[in-house]
């Protein structure tokens, strides 16, 4: 660390104070927020979505469920949780309809539901520090008639505003490492759930393939700063994307923060070998 007081962390290509970081991360997301989805899909070729799908499809949520996803941004995690439970419901209901030995939703979905109390409402808060952020996502969510279901909430992930056990499913997706003290988020992420609840987090990570390694470094530190220029106005902000992607813990540390943290059976996925990589824990 170059820093003269205190612990350091890097911001752009410069080295910033701890205490910094949290501001600096702020104008990044409050500059970008407008551009934010538009750019995601540049930056990705789309890729992201898929990402975000795995996530889903390894979670598989049975409808009812409640899930705070954290640094949630404009929403694609619970639009999608949403989507999901709703398709998953439809889907049951038609097994159901076909055979009299499909089980009862008390019995798919334990002490969520009962058959008197019809479909169940899954529920997911999106939860992030930033307002422009938030904006933007309602705005999505109204303009695609997303009703039901969704709150929105001003909050930090290191200092979460829900009590203690209230979740079932806790994700965050590409927003651990923009936190200032990753393991006081995750600490807030094992407190808010419910035993038997899941953590979930989706980040990018090491690429584990060395030539796939150079590729990717060529790509994110030549072109994407440059994108940010070109489709964002802002090159700044992306150039700080693409080194705080380097300075996050690789797969297997991240595994054990996450266990020091309190959960169990952690695992992680790699996804496009090693770019982003999804870990997964449970609090007993
Ligand atoms: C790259 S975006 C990810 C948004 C969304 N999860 C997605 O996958 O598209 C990172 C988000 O983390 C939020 N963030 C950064 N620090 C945070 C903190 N301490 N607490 C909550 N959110 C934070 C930012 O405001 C930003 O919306």
């Amino acid at each position: 660390s170059d820093s003269t007081e205190g612990r350091s962390t890097h911001f752009g290509f410069q080295t910033v104070p701890e205490e910094e970081k949290a501001e600096k991360v702020y104008k990044v997301f409050e500059s970008v927020a407008k551009k934010y989805d538009v750019m995601n899909d540049a930056m990705s070729l789309g890729i992201h979505r898929l990402w975000k799908d795995t996530l889903l499809h390894i979670m598989n949520p049975q409808p009812g469920l409640r899930l705070l996803d954290t640094a949630g941004g404009t929403g694609d995690i619970s639009f999608r949780f949403l989507e999901y439970t709703r398709s998953m419901y439809d889907r049951q209901q038609r097994l159901r309809a076909k055979s009299q030995q499909t089980p009862s939703w008390k019995d798919i979905a334990g002490h969520y539901v009962s058959d008197e109390e019809g479909p169940p409402q899954s529920r997911a808060v999106v939860c992030d520090i930033n307002k422009e952020m938030l904006k933007v996502g309602k705005q999505r969510a109204e303009d695609a008639g997303i009703t039901t279901g969704l709150s929105w909430v001003a909050g930090d992930a290191e200092e979460l505003p829900f009590d203690d056990d209230q979740f079932d499913m806790y994700t965050i997706a590409f927003g651990i490492r923009n936190v200032t003290h990753i393991e006081q988020a995750l600490q807030e992420a094992f407190r808010v759930l419910k035993p038997g609840g899941r953590f979930m987090c989706l980040e990018f990570s090491k690429v584990t393939n060395p030539l796939l390694a150079r590729l990717y470094d060529a790509y994110s530190f030549q072109m994407i700063p440059v994108l940010g220029e070109v489709i964002a106005g802002d090159w700044k902000s992306y150039q700080y994307l693409v080194e705080s992607i380097r300075k996050f813990p690789d797969q297997e540390i991240f595994k054990e923060m996450i266990e020091d943290a309190g959960f169990f059976r952690v695992q992680y996925f790699n996804l496009t070998g090693g770019i982003v990589a999804i870990h997964s824990g449970f609090k007993l």
